[in-house]
Order: structure tokens, then sequence, then C-alpha cells
């Protein structure tokens, strides 16, 4: 449906431009020039100006035409898919085809009318046909979609579905039948003569070269093969036009439609299998092929395999109807407007179509810990109800939104006919290794040593590390005693090192406690004018626990009371074996003043490093130990990170222990903003969530989702622990931490208020031990008990004795989250006592055997039931029923027992006293002889002490 110019349409009907312009002013149609464009509606009009003019003889004479022009046709096109319905097939369209025949007589004229109504008769019986023929096709069709989805269903059941495809027998082909111009005696649509300039019927040779020149105005009609037949036969025709000259146009025309539909009754029952599905699986004889007209391809997902023409859905249109109607193929009905196609619809039934499950669906779930009812149905894509009734029935009521526990959920699935498992939770330290990479193939990289400097108060660390960084970090801390830790990296003429300055700080204890290896080396710094110190002990005592190397460094030789013989001495008096001893302790005798011995140091300290070989990965996410944390004003929280291995840049995603967060700033020791940190670099992190503890581990996590999951679960799990650490650890209930068969062992922290009180403590202590259980003094110092005390207790599961010493704050609130229990005496015998009687505690208790007793065997009888009787007595004690006896003969045990039955003249009697006679029945044994005693005793629980 489009407008034409004037112009094109004159060219299209091969007339005059001005002809035609005449023509249609004279239809009413107003153009004032050949541009001008005409609708659709005004061609029409001027069709059938020309048609009435035509039959009043007003024809006008076309100068200019000739033999090859004496043809005027008009093609008005419908799409088949009109409204823009996606249902339908998309290109086909019906064309009607009108030929404006030029003619010069009035015979001519005459004669075309006549032709122009068979042509009419004939389309209408075609269109009756076509109409009768579709309703018997579909209900055929119906019929067969029936048995082919029964079929399917069959198949299903069978479940032969996937490996063999249900081979549906083929709907009727549907081939588009193009409608050719042909003369109009054989054809079946005879065109509307419009302008009958000239005669129609010897016209053909003209119409002819039309078709070639317009393939796309090829007109298809939908036309059913039995009218086909009719049409292809001119005799047929020829007696309807004879027939309908003498009657009036109704009246012929109403014969016409009877006669078409006589002629469709009797073409199908002379053909009733053509409906029939399989018919249609003949090959189809396609007379002339033009392109562009899709075939209805019936049911693509279920077509027949063996009809390749139609599986492979080609396009094909047969130009002829005569053939094809001697050949039986079923021909193609194409559908006006909206009504459905046979062959598309049962493909949208089959394919999207909701088939009922034939069996119950059983799901198979996992539940979590709890689950909350409607998350369980949506599990089990049932209602939410159904579980609820089902729940009453099992003598539950609950809500929808009530959680529930994973074993009555299991339950409750199970009841409802579906299968569930307890859903596998993973922990944190699971997650973690899921999403940190496998770094194993990654080449690596020498890395600078960590060392931490560990010694006594004053001993000069800070002075040490002041040197070796030329600055004056001590200058500027409060009172001059180093507040918390500090970590440094230092460029040395000999290469990086990097450096802890602790005071015995928490990280460092904690680190060991995770078994974290942070630090390479110990540098033990111990001043020559002081000798070992109890911190100097401690300090060993880490590194021991570690497993780190230590190098010694005696410091202040530049004194004058420096004594460096008494330091070595002192220290292989607490188990440090100095080079110089005979051990394998590397010993530098250096002063932080003067820097006398320092390159020995840290020359030293690098041959030592070289010796671990110690190596890292460079190109990978970072993993470190938090050194120190603290919440900054203006900052939120920050935490010192030693890297291990890896590379921290800004904009990771950092998990530490429970907290984690976007590095948003990252700063080196001097306040400095750096963009990344690499191996063995302490660098200060800002951007986590909160602070984290001092020493636990870090990682860089790309999936965040993952991370806030672990930081999650750790969380939680730091609550429980929190927890259950209530009952552990305390002194009271020290025998459960006995292990079968190992010696037991109790730990004790100790301080004291003088050196004194320290020794006499440790060594009252220490005689305690026995072979089943050990004292062990874990640490002892002076002084009160602060949070690098509680620590230590924490890590090695101590009891802290203070004498006459008290903990501070922040000591006391380390001790109550660590579970540490702190006991205060001032009594040294009490703090004796206390331990020995949890000592005591975690001996098992002792069976004893108490006498009760003695029976001397006067005679022996028989009585009927107890076999041999004893008659005795009582010289000693008292004999009791059911207790233990042994029989001596000759003051040797001869047999061990149990008194079965204890008499007095005839009664039985519990027990007899010294001095009485009475009836003594051994259980088991037969051989008690005169002269013979009866030792009777039982055994006791006694607790153990030491
Ligand atoms: N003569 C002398 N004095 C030193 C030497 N090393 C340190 N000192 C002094 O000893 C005092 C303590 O030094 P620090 O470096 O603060 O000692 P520290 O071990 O870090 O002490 P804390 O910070 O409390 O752990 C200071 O007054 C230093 O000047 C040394 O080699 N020779």
């Amino acid at each position: 449906m489009s407008d034409i110019q004037v112009k094109a349409l004159a060219a299209m009907v091969k007339a005059p431009v001005d002809v035609l312009m005449r023509q249609l002013k004279r239809a009413g149609i107003e153009v004032s020039s050949p541009e001008d464009k005409i609708t659709d509606a005004q061609k029409l009009m001027l069709l059938e100006r020309i048609k009435n003019e035509a039959s009043s003889g007003r024809t006008e004479t076309v100068d200019n035409r000739n033999a090859g022009a004496g043809k005027i046709t008009l093609k008005r096109a419908t799409p088949g898919g009109a409204g823009g319905n996606d249902r339908k097939p998309q290109g086909v369209e019906v064309r009607r085809k009108k030929t404006i025949g030029l003619r010069n007589s009035e015979s001519d004229a005459q004669a075309d009318r006549a032709a122009e109504q068979r042509a009419e008769t004939l389309a209408r019986q075609a269109e009756n046909d076509r109409r009768v023929r579709e309703a018997v096709l579909e209900k055929a069709e119906r019929e067969r979609r029936e048995l082919e989805l029964q079929r399917i269903r069959r198949q299903k059941e069978a479940k032969e579905a996937v490996a063999q495809p249900p081979q549906p027998p083929q709907p009727p082909v549907m081939p588009e039948i193009i409608t050719p111009v042909e003369p109009v005696a054989k054809t079946p649509v005879v065109p509307e003569v419009i302008t009958p300039v000239e005669p129609v019927m010897p016209s053909v040779a003209a119409v002819e070269p039309e078709l070639v020149a317009e393939p796309p105005a090829v007109e298809r009609v939908v036309t059913p093969a039995p009218i086909k037949a009719e049409a292809t036969e001119p005799d047929t025709a020829a007696t309807a036009t004879k027939e309908t000259t003498n009657v009036s146009g109704l009246e012929q025309r109403q014969l016409v439609v009877d006669a078409a539909r006589q002629e469709a009754s009797d073409a199908l029952k002379r053909r009733p299998s053509r409906a029939k599905p399989k018919q249609s699986l003949a090959p189809k004889q396609v007379i002339g092929l033009e392109e562009e007209e899709p075939v209805i391809n019936p049911l693509p997902g279920l077509v027949s395999t063996d009809d390749d023409d139609t599986k492979r859905g080609e396009k094909k249109k047969i130009k002829t109807r005569g053939r094809e109607n001697e050949r039986g193929n079923t021909p193609v009905i194409q559908h006006k407007g909206n009504k459905r196609k046979p062959g598309r619809a049962p493909e949208r039934e089959v394919k999207h179509g909701f088939e009922k499950p034939t069996a119950p669906v059983i799901r198979e779930i996992e539940i979590p810990s709890t689950i909350i009812v409607s998350d369980l149905a949506q599990k089990l894509a049932i209602r939410a109800t159904d579980i609820i009734k089902s729940m009453m029935k099992m003598g539950m009521m609950v809500t929808i939104n009530q959680s529930i526990d994973q074993e009555t959920a299991i339950l409750v699935a199970e009841e409802l006919g579906h299968k569930a498992t307890p859903m596998q939770v993973m922990d944190d330290e699971a997650i973690l290794a899921s999403v940190l990479g496998d770094n194993s193939d990654v080449a690596l990289e020498t890395r600078p040593p960590v060392v931490t400097i560990m010694g006594h108060v004053d001993h000069g660390k800070t002075s040490l590390l002041d040197y070796i960084r030329k600055t004056r970090v001590a200058s500027g801390e409060a009172g001059g005693i180093t507040q918390h830790i500090g970590a440094y990296h230092v460029d040395t003429s000999r290469g990086t090192v990097t450096f802890l300055d602790t005071p015995g700080h928490a990280a460092f204890t904690k680190m060991r406690a995770r078994g974290a290896q942070v630090t390479d080396i110990v540098v033990l710094i111990v001043a020559a004018d002081d000798g070992v110190m109890p911190q100097t002990k401690e300090a060993i005592q880490h590194a021991k626990e570690a497993k780190v190397p230590m190098v010694v460094a005696i410091n202040k030789i530049d004194k004058s009371q420096a004594d460096v013989d008494r330091v070595l001495n002192d220290l292989s008096q607490v188990g440090v074996l100095t080079e110089e001893w005979g051990g394998d302790v590397p010993v530098v005798r250096v002063s932080a003043k003067t820097g006398v011995g320092i390159d020995e140091l840290l020359e030293t300290i690098l041959l030592v490093a070289e010796v671990q070989e110690l190596t890292a990965p460079v190109d990978v996410p970072a993993k470190g130990t938090v050194i120190e944390a603290s919440i900054e004003r203006g900052r939120g929280a920050v935490a010192t990170v030693l890297i291990r291995e890896g590379t921290l840049r800004k904009g990771d995603i950092l998990l530490c222990g429970t907290q984690y967060g976007r590095v948003r700033a990252l700063f080196d020791e001097n306040g400095r903003s750096v963009k990344e940190a690499g191996p063995s670099i302490p660098v200060a992190v800002v951007g986590l969530s909160s602070a984290p503890e001092a020493g636990d581990e870090a990682f860089v996590v790309s999936d965040e989702r993952k991370v806030r999951e672990i930081a999650e679960l750790r969380q939680e799990k730091q609550r429980d622990s929190r927890f259950a650490a209530q009952n552990t650890a305390k002194l009271d209930n020290l025998f459960s931490q006995m292990q079968t068969g190992a010696r037991a062992q109790i730990n004790l922290l100790v301080k004291a208020d003088v050196q004194g009180s320290v020794e006499a403590i440790r060594s009252e202590l220490l005689k305690l031990s026995t072979d089943e259980v050990e004292v062990r003094i874990i640490s002892s110092g002076i002084g009160g008990m602060n949070e690098s005390d509680i620590d230590l207790a924490a890590a090695s599961k101590a009891i802290v004795v203070a004498f006459n010493v008290r903990a501070d704050a922040g000591a006391r609130r380390l001790a109550q989250d660590n579970d540490v229990e702190i006991r205060y005496y001032s009594i040294i015998y009490d703090v004796i006592n206390d331990v020995r009687a949890a000592m005591s505690g975690m001996l098992s208790p002792e069976t004893r055997e108490v006498f009760l007793g003695l029976a001397e065997v006067r005679n022996v009888f028989r009585a009927s039931g107890f076999g041999q009787v004893a008659g005795c007595l009582v010289v000693e004690g008292v004999v009791r029923r059911g207790n233990p006896i042994r029989v001596l003969r000759d003051n040797v045990v001869i047999f061990e027992g149990e008194l079965e039955s204890l008499r007095r003249h005839r009664d039985d009697v519990k027990e007899v006293q010294v001095g009485t006679e009475c009836g003594i029945a051994v259980k088991d044994y037969n051989d008690v002889r005169v002269g013979d005693q009866i030792e009777v005793f039982e055994h006791v629980q006694v607790a153990r002490s030491i």
C-alpha cells in the first residue's frame, strides 16, 4: 500500500502521462503535474472510472499504444502479516492484479465483460473452495497434532526423547502457489479488465513479457487444488461462461458459488486422505521456484528428519497448480488476516507449552545450621504453608518467618519427600585459602632481613637503632623510654635491614604465640655495665620460643664499668652459649654512643641473614603481619603492617584478622606517604574498618565479598572462643588439662616486689615438681604486671603469681580478655600451698585398701545352696558381707575373692563383730580348711596430694 507518482503509474501501465492525467481528472482525482502522487484508493477510483467509461463506450484512445503496450496492469499488494502481527508469516503477500486492456470495439468490450464475470465467478468459487478445504485441513491437522503430541509424550515417558528425537509425521507441506499471469482462459484468477481497449485473449503474448519484466509483481494467489484443476481446464471454463451468459449477474454468481461448493466437496471426497499428514510428506514437485517466499515450516522442533526439504525449511513456490494436483501434493494454504497457520500453532504448543509433571519432583537441598521457614519453602519450591502444615503434623508450631534448626529442617524436608543434607559451612581459613592465589610458581627475590632488637630496659636498644639510622628517635620519646613498637627499614652500605624496636612488646609475643616467623633475627642487647637482667632473660625466652637465630650485642663498652666477661658468663648461665664460649651465638661488642662495633654488628646480621637465604615473591598480592595498630584522630584505624611477601598498594583490599578495608593511604616509618610497600618493609596502613590486633596476619584479597565473609566469621569465632576460654586455664580446673600418660605441666609467671622474694618463690615452687606434674616458671621478675607479662602468660597458658605486686589497668584488662588468671599473695607459704593443691588436683585419685577384720576357720561343713561353709570365730575387727576377702593359710594369701554369705546360727547377717562365731561362705572357693584365716577388707578412693 503505497502512493505512486502519476508518471510512474503511467510508465507502469505503459500509457501516456497526459492521457492518464486526463483520466485521473475525469475520475475526480486532482493532479496538477506528473510528479503528483496518487494513493491506492485513488488508483481504485481511477480503475472504477475507466471501467465505467469502458462499459459506456466512452473510452479514450491512447495515441501511442502499440502492440507491445496494449495492456496496463495495476497491482495492489496486501501484506499477509498486516497489522504488524508477528505471529503471521513474514513477507507473505496477497496481491491482486488488474489488467487494463486497451480495446477498440464494442464487441471486444462485451467479450471482456463476459471474461471478467467468469473470472469473478471462478475467483469466488476458488475462495469458497479454499475455505471449505481450509476447515477440513485444519480439523485434520488438529487431529494429527493431537496424535503427534500423544506420541511425543509416550516417547518422553520412555526417556528416548534425547537419544531419538521424535519423528513426527510431516504436516502438510504448503508450498505457496504463485499464480503467474497467464492467458485469461487458463488463469484461475482472471484479471479485471479495466480498460478494454484491446481484447484480452489475443494479448497473451503481450502479457508474457510483462511477467518476466516484473517478477516482484507476480500475484500470489491462494488457490486450492480442486479449483486449480478446474482452472486448468479451459473447456469447463468455457462452458461456465456459456451457461452464465443468459442469466442475471446475481443468479449467475449464486450458481457459480454453488457449483464451486459442490466441486470443492467432491474434490475432498475424491481425496479424503489429503488432510492426512503423511501424504504431505510426499516430495513436492516444484515446477517453478521463486526466491524469498518462505515455505511454512511445520513444527521445527519436531520436524521429521526424513524430509529434508521441510527440515531445512527450504523456501519453495509452486508455479502452477495443475501439475501439483496431478501429483497429489498438498498445496500451501495461505491465511489472511490473523488466522492461525496450521503448521505454526502446535510448534508453540509443543515447544513452550507447560507439561504437567507425571511424577513428584524430588529436590536435593542443603540446609545451613539454621533456616527460616520461608527460605526452606523457597529451596523446596513449595508453599511455606505446606511446611507449616507438615510441621504441625509433627507437633511443631512455627510461623513463616521463624528460624528452625538444621536437624528439624532436614526432617521436614524428608517428610515432604525431598532429600536434605547439612550444608558444608566453610570456615574462614578455608574461604581465605580459596581466595588466595597460588604463588608457588612466582619467582622469588632476595628480601631484607627483619631484625628485632630486644633487651633489658635502658640497655640501649633505641640508641643503637638511632645510631644506625642516624636519627635521634630516642630524644623525641616521652621520658626517653620506648613507648611503642617502632619499625624501620635502614639502607646500609651492606644492604637493607628492617629493624623492629620493641620493649618486649605485645606484638612480638603474639607473633610468637601464633608461630609467625616475622622476625628473622633477634639482636639481644646487653649493657656491658649491667649484665643479664630479667628482661634480658625474657627476651632470650622469646627468641627461643620463636626459634629465631640470635646475635648478642654487648653495648656500652665505652663505659668504664663495662665487664664483657661477666656478661658472657651470665649469658651462658641462662642458656645462651656465645661463639666465644664455644657456642653458636655470635657476639659483637658495640657502643651506641660512640658507634664502635656498629658496622661489625650490621655485617654479622647480614651474614646470618645470608645463611638463612631470605627470599619472597614480589609481584603478588601482599601478605604481612600487623606490628601494631591504633585509632588516630582524623585518620581512623592505623595499622603498622610488616609485609612478608608481595607488594601492598593503595586501593588494595586488605584483611587483617577480624578487620578489613580498602587501603586509602600508606606511610613509611617517617610518616611519608608511599604508594606501595614490598617484602620486609613496614608500612602504616589507613583504611581499615577498625584497628586490628597486633600480630594479626594481613592479606590482600581481591574479592571484597569474601573478605567481608571471612571477617564476619572471625568475629563470630572470636566471640565463641572468648566464651569457651572462660573455662580454660583456671587454676582449679588444671586437672582437666592433664593428658593421659603425659606429664602434666603447671606453667607459672612469677612477679614479686623484690628480687629476694622472687628467688625464694622460684626455688620453692620448682621443688614441688614430681614425676607426674612438672612446675615450669615461664618468667619471673620484679615489679608490677604489665601487658607484656600478661601476653607472655597468655601465650604460655601460665598462671600469674603476683607477690606483693599488682597489675596495672592495661594488664588487668588484657588478663580479663585473655582469661589469664592472676593470683595475689603476700605470704610465701600460701603460694606454695596453693600451687601444691593445684598440682594435687592434677593427680588421679588413689585407691587404698582398708582392713576390716579377721576370722579364724574353726570348722568346715557343707550347706545346701552354698556348698562349703567355714565355721569361724571373728578374732579381729568386724566381718562384713559383700566385702572382698583373702584366704590366708600360714599367713600366706592362697585365695582372693568375695564373701558370699555370712550367717550367725541360721540367720543371714550383714556383719559380725569380734569375738563372735559365724558361718562364712566364700564365693567360688571350696578349699577352705580348718586353721585358715579369712581377712576381710574394703577399697576406698583417697585424693592424693603433693
Ligand atoms: N655510655 C653509653 N650510654 C649509652 C649507650 N647506649 C645507650 N646509652 C644510654 O643509655 C640510656 C638508655 O638508652 P635507650 O636507647 O633509651 O635504651 P632502651 O633500651 O631503648 O630503653 P627503653 O626505651 O626503655 O627500652 C640513654 O641515656 C642512652 O644515652 C652506650 O653505648 N654508651
